[in-house]
């Protein structure tokens, strides 16, 4: 049963994977009407906790709360499709359960099942208008206008309806996806319901994963109506992945537990490459992700100048004082006696170098490690115009751009706000680096089109010095994963993963305005540390 959850909480789909998985299910026998009873019984079941749960909320303080409230008015916007279907079931549900329920449907054309439906709540007397206004006094909206269906942008009557309502403020429910949204790409087609929570039906829709959806998806939460396994397997084996990170799916690649005999350098010794005279903070803030890591063993080259302050900081790590340009950005590395680029586990390079550190580059991108290549260390390659010659490192890169710097990089990929899934894996595919798009939902691809998208975060990480401490991190577990056979995708998606729960606690506990990038390195370990006490 765990297994299952966890199996179907990885899963991404298009509209169009799950219609091929609806159709598989249909075709095996299962009746349309009776997957529709199902599926919508499980809703109206949620529909109810949570609105008990916010009314209950709303009444903390008070003396006692009634076990059995008032009925309440919940309106029901009902689409021509089965979404409507799904929605129509809910009001029959509710009103049975003792809530006055008002149906608002403008279209006059519905599919059978949807128009049998609403034939018969209007038998049982229940309102049915063509008009938003009679719904303005309800409690609460559930949204069954449109879902994975939705094939073109709304038009009136239905998008001022959607205009309107947006304005009353209340609590809507979205059944599958906010009506409006994209299914893939979660662009606005026109309008869409702006809802306070999605209830997705079966399997994540891609779309809800999307930064530009996530001011319309509101809390989202997976209902699962026991899709058979098989299904989605013969559906998804012929295309390429895209996947949820789950807590399950980071935690199994960190390198915990370590083996009892170890040392350092088995560890994995990572090389940092960062800072300037004028970004001396963005050096230290790597160098406090990569500690994070637990990485055995780390080395940081800096410009001569910012030795001793990083001394202060990171006392274990080794610190490399190289020769400076004038403006104090890294004018020329200088390893140790006995040691080249090559004989790191991992590399990171670029917080804080300023663009005038643009000689070192090329040395870093032909050594052999694993290298990561963040902030100027993008721009400069950027500048360099050699994106295509990564493809001939003997070893992986990584990229961790914001959208920016992609676009810097990769001017040709249009659309890296509306379609970030496939501008991403475009740009995996062009370099043959693993791309980590930066967003409220970071999107990790590697060339061979697999893709991780990051579930969760918070804008607390909208904040100078977070991307450096991200850069830190992976290079620390990427050091650390060398002689290790995980993939490098998924390595960088831990990391993301990591590097946002970090910030999701600590903005629990200091608010969304607490997370400076210094203080999110302090809640790196303390979030593993809680994740484990929940398990
Ligand atoms: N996934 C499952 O196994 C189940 C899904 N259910 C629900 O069904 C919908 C999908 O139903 P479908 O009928 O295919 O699509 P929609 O309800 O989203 O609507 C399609 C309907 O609307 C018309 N249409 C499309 N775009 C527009 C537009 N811009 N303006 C007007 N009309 C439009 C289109 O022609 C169709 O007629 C899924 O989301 C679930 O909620 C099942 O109930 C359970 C199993
Ligand atoms: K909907």
């Amino acid at each position: 049963m765990k297994d299952r959850q966890e199996k179907i909480a990885q899963v991404i789909v298009t509209a169009q994977q799950m219609h091929d998985i609806e159709e598989r299910i249909f075709t095996a026998g299962m009746p349309v009407v009776a997957l529709m009873e199902k599926v919508a019984g499980l809703i109206a079941r949620r529909i109810q906790d949570i609105y008990l749960l916010s009314c209950q909320q709303e009444n903390k303080g008070k003396a006692s709360l009634s076990p059995s409230l008032p009925p309440s008015r919940v309106g029901i916007l009902t689409g021509p499709g089965h979404n409507g279907g799904d929605a129509l079931v809910v009001a029959r549900e509710l009103y049975f359960r003792g809530y006055e329920v008002l149906i608002y449907c403008p279209f006059s054309k519905l599919k059978e099942l949807t128009s049998q439906h609403l034939q018969y709540n209007r038998s049982l007397g229940l309102p049915c208008y063509d008009s938003i206004e009679p719904l303005q006094d309800c409690d609460l909206l559930i949204d069954g206008l449109f879902g994975f269906g939705l094939e073109r942008t709304l038009t009136d009557p239905v998008a001022s309806a959607i205009n309107q309502l947006n304005e009353w403020d209340k609590p809507i429910i979205s059944i599958d996806l906010p009506s409006g949204l994209h299914t893939d790409t979660g662009e606005v087609l026109g309008t869409a319901v702006r809802a306070t929570h999605t209830l997705c039906l079966g399997l994540w829709k891609q779309g809800l994963l999307q930064d530009q959806a996530l001011d319309y998806v509101g809390k989202a939460e997976l209902i699962d109506f026991d899709i058979p396994l098989a299904d989605i397997q013969v559906v998804l084996e012929n295309s390429p992945s895209t996947k949820r990170i789950t807590k399950t799916t980071a935690l199994s690649t960190l390198p915990l537990p370590r083996p009892p005999v170890t040392h350092k350098y088995k560890e994995g010794h990572l090389l940092l490459i960062c800072g300037s005279r004028r970004y001396s903070g963005g050096a230290i803030l790597t160098g406090l992700g990569a500690r994070a890591s637990g990485v055995g063993m780390l080395s940081i080259a800096v410009p001569e100048s910012l030795k001793s302050i990083m001394v202060a900081q990171l006392p274990e790590a080794l610190i490399i004082g190289c020769p400076e340009t004038e403006s104090g950005a890294i004018a020329q590395l200088q390893l140790p006696a006995k040691t080249d680029l090559n004989s790191f586990s991992a590399i990171a390079c670029g917080p804080g170098l300023t663009r005038d550190a643009s000689p070192i580059l090329q040395e870093v991108l032909d050594s052999i490690s694993p290298l990561l290549l963040d902030a100027d260390g993008l721009n400069i390659l950027a500048e360099m115009g050699t994106i295509n010659t990564l493809q001939k490192r003997q070893n992986s890169t990584v990229l961790t751009p914001h959208t920016g710097e992609f676009k810097r990089l990769f001017p040709e990929i249009a659309d890296a706000n509306q379609h970030r899934v496939k501008a991403t894996r475009e740009a995996a595919a062009q370099s043959g680096a693993v791309v980590l798009l930066k967003g409220a939902r970071t999107v990790i691809a590697n060339s061979q089109g697999t893709v991780w998208i990051n579930p969760e975060s918070t804008p607390a990480l909208a904040r100078g010095g977070s991307g450096d401490v991200l850069t830190g991190l992976i290079g620390g577990l990427l050091a650390q994963a060398s002689s290790k056979k995980i993939s490098v995708e998924e390595i960088v998606a831990t990391g993301a993963w990591w590097h946002s729960q970090a910030a999701i606690l600590a903005a629990q506990e200091r608010t969304e305005l607490g997370v400076d990038a210094h203080t999110l390195t302090n809640y790196l370990i303390a979030v593993l540390v809680s994740t484990s006490n929940k398990k």
